[in-house]
């Protein structure tokens, strides 16, 4: 069978212990025991199916979502998963649903913003799904600016409560996810408004909706806010609208970690930085990097899988055409994607130390590391999402008129992806965070600060930000090529976690030599891609350009025979990668073949609508004919 035996000779060229790399990109042994185990328990439950998806009505699918929900929640009940066996278990499930935003935002933030008294209420409830809640913190007229939200939570010493309302249109809380029709509760960011005084945004806990018949109780205007982008995609989310009209909460709903407001109505600081307000952003975006390499992972592994298996011109000596995976254009555009993949996973490994770290420190009320860890999970958020989105439609192409078949599961994962450039903050305002945090440092050098990284890439930062920032800006007014600057620093970072990762131990017969190859050839990817910063910069010179260039094509002649088994290394399920191109089988042309039939179009020899349309055409093309 043509793609099976091209997949097994294939895997038999390895150069590498394919079981160790599975272990270095599951992070350990125990990861990659549970994400196996989790992954074959999904895969094997027909409630999880995914490939009617994009062939149900919103409503359908939105009712399947709720099924799967529910069905995910019972099997952690019965197995008596943990916290990280569940958490592998809703990733499987791969679908944009309520929980994400109640395990993912709700319960975060509670634990992140609010008081030890407060998490001991609501965390019981929540992990205990008694209640389910979700993070309404942007509006119809503003998301990316914060400060800028309109809804107010007006203090009233009289009974001891805010008052929660949408005072205009623009303040109508617009996006939350899972808010449309299955919360129960959010964490609503608004304006403290104490005395007529406005003190700014902070959390409020929120209930929305009774919980006895889910009705929204009184002052609540709540729904869904209509079809986004795709048909399957991330329509099986609730993204919802909600409106309050004089809604009346306890005082101590109000997340007092930050600041608190006294029974007489005193605001008063604690030693904390007013930043943790932001903190649940912090978290997720350190969360969207690791779902970035998830991502890029999946889509590569399609478009790999399927370049081994598609022949296409070429005839060779034994009558067999050439498989594009041999053409040095698919290499250049599919390897660098591989190694972007394995460098996001260790990037986001690293960040997701940072934040554990900074966290630790403000325990200790140590704030120091707090600007980093913002601008590191800010800036990687930014790079690593957008790399990802462009990548998965490199990969669809890579894929040829296949992969834009549903079946090819690129369309799909396309369309669930792209809004991770824009929610948890925009990928530009996120870069532009970045800036105002270089011109910082770049004010501070000097004074016993001094910059660390890969010699080039650092020196490409630097001489990016001496061009660019003459004077300090305002955070609105910051040019352009800042931006490129920012891009700069979160590749230099990128490439120099990818070194350290080097730099520990990592058994495996070749393992350690195919993940050089990677970090080589994302490095010289990113220097050819940006070769003009290089070059302006006075970084390298024409000839040592040219010297890298060639190396990076040589790279790609040493990762080739091992491509198949790079990719095998993310150890995915036909399941979870939802793709005919990218079954570990390469069966390919049978399955495709298979799957064509069984769209409802097919039900039918002769359409509906053939009668009552096409018939009188034809017809009466017939008797003008005969005329
Ligand atoms: C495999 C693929 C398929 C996967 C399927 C499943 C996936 C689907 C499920 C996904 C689940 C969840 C996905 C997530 C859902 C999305 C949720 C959201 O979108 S929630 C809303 C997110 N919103 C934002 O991110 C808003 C962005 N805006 C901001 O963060 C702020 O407005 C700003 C930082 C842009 C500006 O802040 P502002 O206070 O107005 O002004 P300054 O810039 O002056 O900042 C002041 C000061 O504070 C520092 N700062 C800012 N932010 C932070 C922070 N977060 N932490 C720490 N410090 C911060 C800033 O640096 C300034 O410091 P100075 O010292 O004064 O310079
Ligand atoms: C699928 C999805 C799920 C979401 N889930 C949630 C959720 O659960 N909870 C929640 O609270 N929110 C959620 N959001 C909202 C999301 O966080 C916001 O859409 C995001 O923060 C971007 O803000 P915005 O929509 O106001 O974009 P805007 O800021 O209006 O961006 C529009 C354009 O203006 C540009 N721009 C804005 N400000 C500047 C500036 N200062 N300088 C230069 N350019 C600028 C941007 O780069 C962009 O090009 C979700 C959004 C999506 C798409």
């Amino acid at each position: 069978m043509a793609g099976f035996d091209d997949l097994a000779s294939e895997r038999s060229k390895a150069q590498f212990d394919v079981e160790e790399m599975k272990v270095i990109w599951a992070g350990s042994r125990h990861t990659l025991e549970v994400s196996d185990r989790i992954s074959r328990l999904v895969a094997n439950d027909p409630v999880f199916r995914k490939d009617t998806r994009t062939m149900l009505s919103r409503k359908d699918l939105f009712k399947n979502t709720l099924r799967k929900a529910a069905h995910a929640w019972k099997r952690i009940i019965e197995l008596r998963l943990s916290e990280e066996e569940a958490a592998e278990l809703r990733f499987y499930v791969d679908e944009p649903a309520f929980m994400d935003l109640h395990w993912g935002m709700f319960i975060p933030t509670i634990k992140g913003q609010g008081t030890e008294e407060q998490q001991q209420k609501w965390l019981p409830l929540a992990y205990k799904m008694k209640i389910i809640g979700c993070y309404a913190q942007t509006e119809l007229g503003h998301g990316s600016n914060v400060q800028g939200l309109e809804t107010t939570a007006t203090f009233d010493p009289q009974t001891d409560e805010f008052i929660i309302h949408s005072p205009t249109l623009t303040s109508s809380k617009w996006w939350p996810g899972g808010l449309g029709k299955v919360s129960t509760h959010a964490v609503v960011y608004g304006r403290l408004i104490i005395d007529s005084k406005d003190y700014g945004v902070n959390g409020f806990i929120v209930q929305l909706r009774s919980l006895d018949d889910h009705l929204p109780l009184p002052g609540i205007t709540i729904g869904d806010i209509g079809m986004k982008f795709g048909s399957g995609a991330y329509n099986t989310m609730d993204n919802g609208v909600l409106r309050f009209d004089h809604v009346r909460i306890p005082r101590d709903q109000m997340l007092m970690r930050v600041s608190q407001v006294t029974r007489e109505g005193k605001l008063v600081q604690s030693n904390v930085p007013w930043q943790l307000v932001y903190g649940t952003m912090v978290y997720v975006r350190q969360k969207i990097v690791s779902d970035a390499s998830c991502a890029l992972s999946r889509a590569v592994c399609i478009a790999t899988r399927y370049s081994a298996v598609r022949r296409q011109f070429g005839l060779q000596s034994n009558g067999i055409e050439t498989q594009v995976i041999d053409y040095k254009t698919q290499q250049s555009r599919l390897f660098p994607l591989l190694a972007s993949a394995y460098a996001f996973r260790f990037v986001g490994e690293w960040l997701k130390w940072l934040y554990m770290d900074v966290n630790q420190r403000l325990q200790a009320s140590d704030f120091s590391t707090l600007p980093e860890a913002h601008a590191c999970t800010a800036g990687l958020k930014s790079l690593t999402t957008s790399a990802t989105a462009d990548g998965i439609e490199e990969c669809r192409k890579l894929c040829g008129g296949h992969g834009y078949l549903c079946s090819s599961g690129l369309p799909e994962l396309f369309a669930v992806y792209i809004p991770a450039c824009t929610y948890e903050g925009d990928n530009i305002v996120l870069l532009l965070q970045v800036a105002r945090f270089l011109i910082k440092t770049v004010s501070q050098l000097g004074s016993g600060k001094e910059p660390v990284g890969t010699t080039v890439y650092m020196g490409r930062v630097e001489q990016l930000m001496q061009c660019h920032c003459a004077v300090q800006k305002g955070f609105l007014e910051l040019s352009a090529d800042l931006v490129q600057a920012a891009v700069a620093h979160c590749q230099l970072i990128v490439v120099s976690k990818f070194i350290e990762k080097l730099q520990q131990d990592i058994p495996g017969k070749g393992v350690k030599g195919q993940l050089e190859a990677l970090c080589n050839i994302y490095a010289l990817f990113i220097l050819h891609k940006h070769l003009g910063d290089f070059l302006s910069t006075g970084c390298i010179t024409p000839k040592q350009a040219s010297l890298a260039n060639a190396q990076l094509r040589s790279l790609y002649s040493q990762v080739r025979p091992n491509a198949i088994a790079l990719v095998d290394a993310f150890n995915y399920t036909d399941h979870y990668l939802s793709s005919v191109l990218g079954r570990y089988d390469g069966n390919v042309y049978p399955k495709l073949y298979e799957e064509a039939w069984k769209d409802p179009l097919n039900d039918s020899v002769v359409p509906d609508g053939y009668q009552e349309y096409i018939q009188p055409i034809l017809k009466q093309q017939l008797r003008n004919a005969r005329l």
